[in-house]
């Protein structure tokens, strides 16, 4: 029996804490205090990247944890815990959870999804969230060993580039075909979306921009109302 998801996270909202190095919310505590407003509100479980936010949100939350690091290898394109050294760092600080890339583009020092996952599972006893951008990475990652399978990159694949935001025929589509949990992950960025998605067959949703980035919520009005004052985006002004 899976220990996390268990009847924890069904049904559930995982909200994904994570700010880039051009946001504006970037800083020591500030994705711990996000973390802390969403378990306040509700949430089943939190999304966190980097071990530093990791450790930060594990001291003042109690909600289970999806790890991620995000980085990026010279021509390669997977970048979210796309190698065994990302994974060895998580395991450092042990999150309940970790998700990878597991799309088939090509990444350093593994020739598939598959022979990844299972170096993990060989490596780490680790529940396995496998990050996929359409039907056959999702059934390749489940067969492979994945404890959840999560829609988290349709539409940033070159091949998903079209797909409906968030993906619910892929939602659905995945829900019928794998036998682990399907978390929507993606642009559900009301909660009208969220609920479409549960209604497709995802076990739980995990909500980023919506909840956790106010320069692209605040980004969403000034587009809808056509009223941008300054459209430049400042790269690491905000100390
Ligand atoms: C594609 C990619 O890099 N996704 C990342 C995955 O960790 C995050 O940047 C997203 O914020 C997260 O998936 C939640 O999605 P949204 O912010 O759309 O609700």
């Amino acid at each position: 029996m899976n220990r996390v998801y268990n009847g924890i996270l069904k049904r559930g909202l995982i909200v994904s804490c994570q700010a880039d190095n051009c946001e504006a919310l970037i800083g020591v505590g500030i994705m711990a205090r996000m973390a802390l407003a969403a378990e306040l509100g509700g949430a089943g479980g939190l999304r966190v990247e980097g071990i530093t936010d990791l450790q930060e949100v594990r001291a003042l939350c109690k909600l289970p944890i999806i790890g991620i690091i995000k980085k990026e290898y010279p021509g390669f394109e997977p970048y979210i815990t796309a190698t065994m050294q990302e994974i060895d760092d998580l395991m450092q600080v042990k999150p309940d959870i970790i998700a990878i890339d597991a799309t088939f583009r090509a990444r350093p020092g593994f020739d598939s999804p598959r022979s990844y996952i299972a170096a993990i599972k060989n490596k780490y006893d680790i529940e396995i969230m496998a990050d996929v951008s359409n039907l056959e990475e999702g059934i390749h990652a489940w067969e492979a060993g994945a404890d959840v399978v999560a829609t988290t990159l349709s539409s940033y694949t070159p091949y998903t580039a079209e797909r409906e935001k968030p993906d619910i025929e892929l939602i659905r589509a995945l829900s019928e075909k794998v036998d682990v949990p399907v978390i929507a992950e993606g642009n559900i960025v009301t909660p009208e979306l969220a609920l479409a998605c549960l209604e497709a067959g995802a076990y739980a949703i995990v909500v980023g921009g919506a909840i956790t980035r106010p320069d692209l919520i605040s980004r969403r009005f000034v587009d809808t109302i056509g009223g941008a004052i300054r459209t430049e985006r400042r790269e690491n002004s905000y100390g």
